[in-house]
């Protein structure tokens, strides 16, 4: 399975004055820690990391201490994730029928939900990881005021991996450029195109790092799952 690393962000919501994914937790980049978890997957078997060319020397220090036995590809982002995935699926190479697109920000995802949806991938047109929602949701007005508390047990929060066939990916992407979409996942452009996108189940320790506080709870997953039992 062809995967595509979206992680040519800033990290504006981080604070911080360079990209997030180089920052470290446990002593390793963010960045890093998702690579390994593609690496330790049993179904991904090359791996385009989509990047800010001012990144690469960076991100192929980290790809080298890491020591990748599948091929990688540095792949130049845009200005938005949406661009930074079209760019990389231009670069996908041609024998790849289908691709997971998943944030290098969610750097805790683990092997195992790579590979259930790539397996998930082989019997459908497009998926992505998602939980349901644990709170009760409120619509809200421009004034602060709720306008409508829709039923939770419709609501699932957005992860990724996110999968799909490329060509279909590929005209939801070229559609979205054309008629001015502006999405925050690939998703999106494939439910505007009326496509059908399944949900398998995500992990709720698969979080974003965004904000600085999701870099603590990150590192307290992380110690949790690291220290012997
Ligand atoms: N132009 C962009 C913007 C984002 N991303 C990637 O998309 C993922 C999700 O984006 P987000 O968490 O919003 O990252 P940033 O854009 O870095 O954060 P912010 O919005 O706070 O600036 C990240 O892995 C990020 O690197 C990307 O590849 N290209
Ligand atoms: C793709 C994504 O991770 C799904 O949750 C998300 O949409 C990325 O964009 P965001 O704007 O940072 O939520």
């Amino acid at each position: 399975m062809y995967l595509l690393i979206p992680a040519a962000g800033m990290g504006k919501r981080m604070g911080s004055d360079r990209n997030k994914l180089l920052l470290t937790l446990m002593g390793k980049p963010l960045l890093a820690w998702t690579l390994q978890a593609a690496e330790a997957s049993q179904k991904i078997t090359w791996i385009g990391v989509i990047g800010q060319s001012y990144d690469f020397p960076d991100f192929k220090t980290m790809i080298s201490q890491v020591s990748l036995t599948k091929p990688v590809q540095l792949i130049q982002g845009g200005d938005t994730r949406q661009e930074s995935v079209y760019n990389g699926l231009q670069a996908l190479p041609s024998e790849a029928k289908r691709v997971l697109i998943h944030d290098g920000a969610r750097c805790l995802a683990t092997p195992e939900l790579f590979d259930r949806c790539a397996e998930a991938l082989l019997n459908c047109q497009g998926l992505i990881a998602a939980i349901p929602v644990k709170d009760t949701i409120k619509i809200v007005d421009d004034k602060g005021y709720i306008q409508d508390t829709p039923d939770r047990r419709q609501l699932w929060a957005a992860q990724t991996p996110q999968g799909f066939e490329v060509e279909l990916l590929k005209h939801c992407h070229a559609q979205g450029r054309t008629l001015g979409w502006e999405v925050t996942d690939d998703a999106a452009l494939f439910e505007k195109c009326q496509f059908p996108v399944q949900i398998v189940e995500g992990e709720e320790t698969n979080l974003k790092v965004t904000t600085p506080v999701d870099l603590t709870i990150a590192e307290f997953i992380l110690r949790q799952r690291l220290t012997p039992q």
